[in-house]
């Protein structure tokens, strides 16, 4: 899983975010925001509930057609693609965690990383081979035990090892320790912002928990369609 030649290079751009509009309905949830990350860079992204930060990771997805505005993921505008095209560069350039794993309940943890894998069209002894080595790297029991029968903390680290299986410029997380106690909730958190160092990607992290995202390099806080800085605020005058 080296990263080559290249290494975690902090200056080298993953994701770069300009003048991102979008309204649903007549609500503008996103008023021309920006965003920069770097490879080896970890950033948090708070808010309050509804403020859309769904939404702006749905847009650097891909998933959110946005009004306005430009989003490069690994020097390639996304904006500007359609299809299988778009499809390739995501499954290419980002992995994804969610909240709740969102893996295949019926399957072993390897099959769920592999799966991943061969959807990126990579051959299926190599899928296995990465999976097993990510999965063991993540300290994934990985037997014939369905993905059903692991704690949540564990599935969750199998989350990350099928988001980290085709070796992403860029990691997104959306809430991705709602659902686990605190204990477990600080071991994921370890692992996920031991990830930017390890494998050299960019990491956002959107979460509500605020010990987690103390932990990013840097705390954007959305708030009226806009990406403050937490730290650069002006000061709230009433
Ligand atoms: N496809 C859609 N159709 C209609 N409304 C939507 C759609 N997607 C999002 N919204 C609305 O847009 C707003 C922003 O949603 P979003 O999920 O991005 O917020 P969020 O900041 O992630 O919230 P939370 O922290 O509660 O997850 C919400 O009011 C939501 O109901």
């Amino acid at each position: 899983m080296e990263r080559g030649h290249h290494g975690p290079s902090r200056d080298v751009s993953v994701l770069s975010v300009r003048g991102l509009t979008h309204s649903i309905g007549d609500r503008v949830l996103l008023q021309g925001v920006g965003l920069d990350v770097a490879a080896g860079e970890s950033v948090a992204v708070t808010g309050p509930s509804g403020s859309g930060k769904s939404t702006l990771l749905g847009c650097v997805l891909g998933l959110v057609r946005p009004d306005a505005g430009g989003i490069e993921v690994a020097g390639a505008d996304l904006t500007r693609m359609r299809g299988r095209t778009l499809e390739r560069h995501r499954s290419r350039n980002i992995g994804v965690v969610f909240q709740f794993g969102e893996l295949l309940p019926e399957l072993t943890p390897a099959e769920n990383v592999a799966l991943a894998a061969l959807l990126a069209g990579v051959g299926a002894d190599e899928a296995y081979r990465r999976a097993g080595e990510l999965l063991d790297e993540l300290r994934v029991p990985h037997g014939q035990t369905p993905t059903a029968h692991l704690s949540g903390g564990e599935r969750q680290r199998t989350a990350v090892a099928r988001a980290l299986v085709n070796e992403p410029k860029l990691l997104l997380a959306d809430e991705p320790t709602g659902a686990l106690d605190e204990r477990t909730r600080d071991s994921v958190a370890d692992l996920l912002f031991s990830v930017p160092g390890r494998w050299g990607c960019g990491l956002v992290v959107v979460t509500h928990d605020l010990t987690v995202a103390a932990r990013a390099d840097r705390r954007l806080d959305l708030r009226g369609g806009r990406l403050v800085t937490v730290g650069d605020e002006p000061g709230v005058t009433g």
